[in-house]
């Protein structure tokens, strides 16, 4: 893998690429993480880390890119060229199972999202994001974890209004659920967490 591209470092809050950009290399993202927006930098719909690729789609397709890539804190990644990317692939058929099934994964998760929209309510949806932020991007802080997104952020990536957002951290506020930080949110009790996501009430 390493012979395929060089590494490139992207200092915190910069921008990998653009969205309707015309390049097609992808990033194999080795330390870091990064957000995937649509619409504003603020519109997340996902978050990418350590063994993960961003990148891939534009190589695949052929378009431009669908959606910009932001460092969420600085980014280590090797970056390859698309057409050696796709070559590679196609001379490792492992390498091409594991793509597939993160494809997979990916478009499953968007199905369940889908489904899923009217029915969930906006605070166990927000309780799931949470509790998948934090296993990905959650930094010990002496409250609890802490997740470093704003809540205009988290409205995107849940799907759900900024007044919503709003009102739910409010109501997980009270049950001790989480905290609120400066453009964060702190988890202080998983276990409360975790139960609203399942679809819990509590009061
Ligand atoms: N819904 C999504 N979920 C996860 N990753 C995405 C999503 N949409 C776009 N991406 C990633 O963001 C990248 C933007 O550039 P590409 O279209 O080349 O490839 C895209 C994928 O790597």
């Amino acid at each position: 893998m390493e012979k395929l591209g060089h590494v490139t470092r992207y200092p915190a809050g910069s921008i990998l690429f653009g969205a309707g950009e015309l390049t097609d290399f992808v990033l194999l993202v080795r330390h870091g993480h990064v957000k995937i927006t649509t619409h504003s930098s603020e519109h997340i719909v996902a978050v990418r880390g350590p063994g993960e690729t961003v990148g891939e789609m534009a190589a695949i397709g052929r378009e431009p890119r669908s959606a910009s890539v932001y460092a969420l804190s600085e980014v280590e990644a090797l970056y390859v060229p698309g057409d050696v990317w796709l070559e590679f692939l196609y001379e490792h058929p492992r390498v091409m199972r594991a793509l597939l099934r993160h494809l997979h994964a990916r478009l499953k998760e968007a199905t369940r999202k889908q489904a899923e929209h009217g029915i969930i309510g906006a605070e166990q949806r927000l309780a799931r994001g949470l509790v998948e932020l934090a296993a990905k991007i959650g930094t010990p802080d002496e409250r609890g974890v802490c997740v470093a997104l704003n809540q205009r952020e988290l409205a995107g990536l849940v799907g759900v209004s900024r007044e919503s957002v709003s009102q739910v951290v409010k109501r997980l506020r009270a049950m001790g659920a989480v905290a609120t930080g400066r453009q964060r949110i702190i988890i202080t009790d998983e276990a409360i967490l975790a139960s609203v996501a399942d679809g819990n009430t509590i009061s």
